[in-house]
């Protein structure tokens, strides 16, 4: 099977720091594979690189795309890559606001993003958003309500929903439970798992949680100063930690 996404040798410094060295991984179609590390390990440098959103120093992020199969994303055109930004990936930040237009409603937020891609009859794209609406847990009632009247859970399934209203294949998320209280957490953690196995979808988690992972990713890459110190399936890595970074990751969390 043809890798959705394959990164090899992957390294950007900035300026005499390193943001993340030499990463190497495969993500298979409908595979789940999370990020994690403390702050300041490279998780969110490795994510802005593989998603077009920071230039790395070096290496390839190969994207099998559906008409050519595997390109560099590095090497594409600025169009290019935004299409397939618009088309075939998406990206669910930490914080809603940097993901939502916050001054558009909720109907407007997911509704202007299947316009993105050709959606011209009004009542389609009204229909659609009512659906993707319901899927996330808002009510339909709530449909020409701004963003800045919800609350940050509901923000945050309303940035999901803008995301997967179009039916991407991959999905880059940076800790998309962060900020939030632990009930939402849980609730949005149900939801983001539910989606991602009924749409069957390919999905880079970053976080430092180790509970989010333990969830959501089939794998699990661990990160420290930049580098990968291990790989591994999420259960036998969680279980039984090889690196000696990775025992203590485990263990600070089970001392919580
Ligand atoms: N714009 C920047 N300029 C200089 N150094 C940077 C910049 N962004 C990140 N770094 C450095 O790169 C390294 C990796 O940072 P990065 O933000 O990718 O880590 P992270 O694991 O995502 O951390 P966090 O969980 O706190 O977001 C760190 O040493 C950081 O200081």
């Amino acid at each position: 099977m043809t890798p959705i996404l394959d990164v090899r040798n992957l390294s950007k410094n900035y300026g005499r720091n390193i943001g993340c060295m030499d990463v190497n991984f495969s993500l298979y179609p409908g595979e789940v594979i999370g990020i994690v590390g403390e702050s300041g390990s490279g998780k969110s440098t490795l994510l802005g690189c593989m998603a077009g959103h920071l230039r790395p120093s070096a290496g390839e992020v190969l994207f099998d795309t559906r008409a050519e199969g595997p390109r560099d994303v590095l090497r594409m055109s600025e169009p290019e890559r935004r299409m397939l930004a618009r088309t075939d990936w998406a990206f669910v930040h930490q914080n809603p606001r940097d993901g939502l237009r916050m001054t558009v409603s909720a109907g407007g937020n997911v509704g202007e993003r299947l316009m993105a891609v050709g959606a011209r009859h009004y009542g389609d794209i009204r229909a659609q958003a009512v659906d993707w609406l319901g899927r996330v847990e808002i009510s339909d009632a709530r449909i020409d309500d701004r963003p800045s009247t919800f609350s940050g859970g509901m923000q945050q399934r309303l940035q999901i929903a803008r995301n997967l209203v179009t039916g991407p294949r991959l999905v880059f998320m940076d800790e998309p439970t962060g900020g939030l209280d632990v009930s939402v957490q849980a609730r949005l953690l149900d939801l983001l798992r539910a989606l991602v196995r009924d749409m069957g979808l390919s999905a880079v988690i970053v976080t430092h949680d180790l509970a989010v992972v333990r969830l959501l990713a089939d794998r699990l890459m661990v990160m420290k100063s930049g580098r990968v110190v291990e790989t591994g399936l999420t259960d036998q890595v969680l279980d039984d930690p090889q690196h000696a970074y990775t025992q203590l990751l485990v263990s600070s969390v089970l001392q919580v």
